[in-house]
């Protein structure tokens, strides 16, 4: 005998019934099927509703999902990729079906399948259980986020979809989707913006405050500071006790044995505790030279997800973010010209734009494509390889210690900023065939004899701080790309 659904349902769930009914005018439930097929989208929206979940993440999870079948009881879902696939089915296969239930009042299974993907021929039930984290110690909130860098301000493109999906499944459950997850790709172009995303959806939405992010950098200041001052133990302690640890640019372990071994053993302790690893390299794991090999197939345990360099469009995309953002108006030829003529980097990207506006202040001109040609012209020049200019090194190094390039061009000298200065000195001296006047003509308007006094400062530092000694070779590879 066939069960009557609609009396089994809540009070509530018969109203939305109704409501679905009414809207679809559905005849009767022979025929409810077909008609989901053919009104998905009505039901995402009601799935929308129901659902608790964020803005992004029913973008990125639910609002592409594709109805492809529908087999007696059981729902064939089409999803993007693997990665949304093996994600959804595991996170969102229960609510799919609790939303489900409520607005049709029939307890469907679902089955999730990849575009091209053959159909089954029968179904099978997907149901799983989310495991809410219900750790609440908010007492030790570690983190060192930039504000701007979250999953909001981060554009997907084609180039960087399978690594934001990856990010944000991580993100929505921490230590059970991917562990560990390495995030890969050249120079400026969102790794440490996905990080940070990460780090700030976790502290947001769930219930962990113990996140981490360091650069392979600070992790190596760290541990050489730890065991000049002998404080190995408290060293271990901070970096054992984790919950979510983020490791940005880990490439620049490479060939620092001590560190290696540390992070070995870092990385063996927050696996086995069942602890979430992120980490971001600028190539894959098989491509890090002089990297221990015990290391590297532990980076392949997980899920190694890459960047490429955005298409026209996403560079496109990116710019009117930017402008969106910061409240900026930029006529459409001037962003179409910034994103045709610079492509491999989003930080150059960026910084183009900046050029473009500060240039516009400088010599009280509006912005115009003539305008951009004249404040980029510098920067796009066609044909020739390109030159290392003062303004990209004070760039990179001012991003390097999460400051603007304004305040390094400023005249403050609180230590925060008067160093990363000097660097700023050391490395145009050491990296550039500019003479000492014009490096200080372009650093704000500074005498050639500061200059030389803050370049040669950094290089008598050298000496004796190893960790100086290897901000400055990370810097200087950033800087060259080698
Ligand atoms: N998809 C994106 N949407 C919006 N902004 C982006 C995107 N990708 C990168 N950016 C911006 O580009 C700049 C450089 O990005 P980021 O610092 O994350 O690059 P990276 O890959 O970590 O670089 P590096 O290799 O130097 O460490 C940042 O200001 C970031 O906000």
């Amino acid at each position: 005998m066939p069960l009557n659904l609609t009396y089994l349902m809540s009070p509530n769930n018969r109203v939305a019934y109704k409501h679905f009914r009414t809207r679809l005018n559905i005849g009767g439930f022979a025929t409810m099927d077909n008609i989901i097929k053919e009104n998905w989208s009505d039901v995402q929206k009601v799935l929308r509703e129901d659902l608790d979940i964020s803005e992004i993440s029913y973008k990125t999870w639910l609002s592409s999902l594709v109805v492809a079948d529908i087999l007696e009881d059981t729902i064939v879902l089409e999803t993007d990729d693997e990665i949304s696939k093996g994600y959804i089915e595991r996170k969102y296969s229960k609510p799919i079906q609790i939303a489900l239930k409520e607005v049709t009042g029939k307890l469907f299974n679902l089955k999730f399948i990849l575009p091209n993907e053959k159909l089954p021929s029968d179904g099978t039930s997907n149901a799983n259980h989310n495991k809410k984290n219900d750790t609440n110690d908010r007492n030790s909130i570690l983190n060192n986020l930039n504000s701007r860098y979250t999953f909001n301000t981060f554009v997907v493109g084609n180039n960087n979809k399978l690594a934001h999906a990856a990010a944000l499944a991580v993100a929505e459950s921490p230590a059970e989707a991917y562990n560990p997850l390495f995030i890969y790709g050249g120079v400026g172009l969102g790794k440490t913006h996905l990080m940070h995303s990460i780090a700030h959806f976790i502290l947001e939405e769930n219930n962990i405050s113990k996140v981490l992010y360091v650069s392979s950098e600070k992790f190596t200041n760290e541990l050489i500071n730890s065991i000049r001052d002998d404080k190995n133990e408290e060293f271990r302690r901070k970096y054992r006790s984790i919950d979510v640890l983020l490791v940005d640019d880990i490439q620049f372990i490479a060939g620092k044995e001590r560190t290696q071994e540390e992070f070995f053993h870092t990385f063996n302790t927050l696996y086995e505790a069942k602890k979430q690893i992120i980490i971001s390299s600028d190539r894959p794991p098989k491509d890090i030279e002089t990297l221990e090999e015990r290391l590297r197939s532990r980076f392949e345990w997980g899920l190694t997800a890459d960047i490429q360099a955005p298409d026209y469009e996403t560079r496109m995309a990116i710019l009117t973010k930017k402008a969106e953002i910061e409240n900026l108006n930029i006529p459409n030829d001037v962003v179409q010209y910034v994103a045709s003529n610079i492509k491999s980097n989003i930080r150059e990207l960026e910084g183009a734009m900046n050029k473009i506006l500060a240039f516009s202040t400088l010599v009280h001109r509006e912005i115009t494509k003539e305008l951009a040609e004249d404040a980029l012209k510098d920067l796009i020049t066609p044909n020739e390889t390109k030159e290392i200019t003062i303004d990209f090194i004070t760039e990179v190094v001012a991003q390097h210690y999460g400051l603007n390039a304004d305040d390094i061009l400023s005249k403050k000298r609180t230590r925060e900023i008067a160093y990363p200065r000097q660097i700023v000195m050391y490395l145009s001296r050491k990296l550039t065939d500019i003479s000492l006047q014009n490096i200080g003509k372009t650093l704000g308007n500074r005498d050639h004899t500061t200059i030389m006094h803050g370049s040669d400062k950094i290089s008598s530092e050298l000496k004796e701080d190893a960790g100086l000694k290897n901000s400055i070779e990370i810097l200087t590879k950033k800087i060259t790309g080698k």
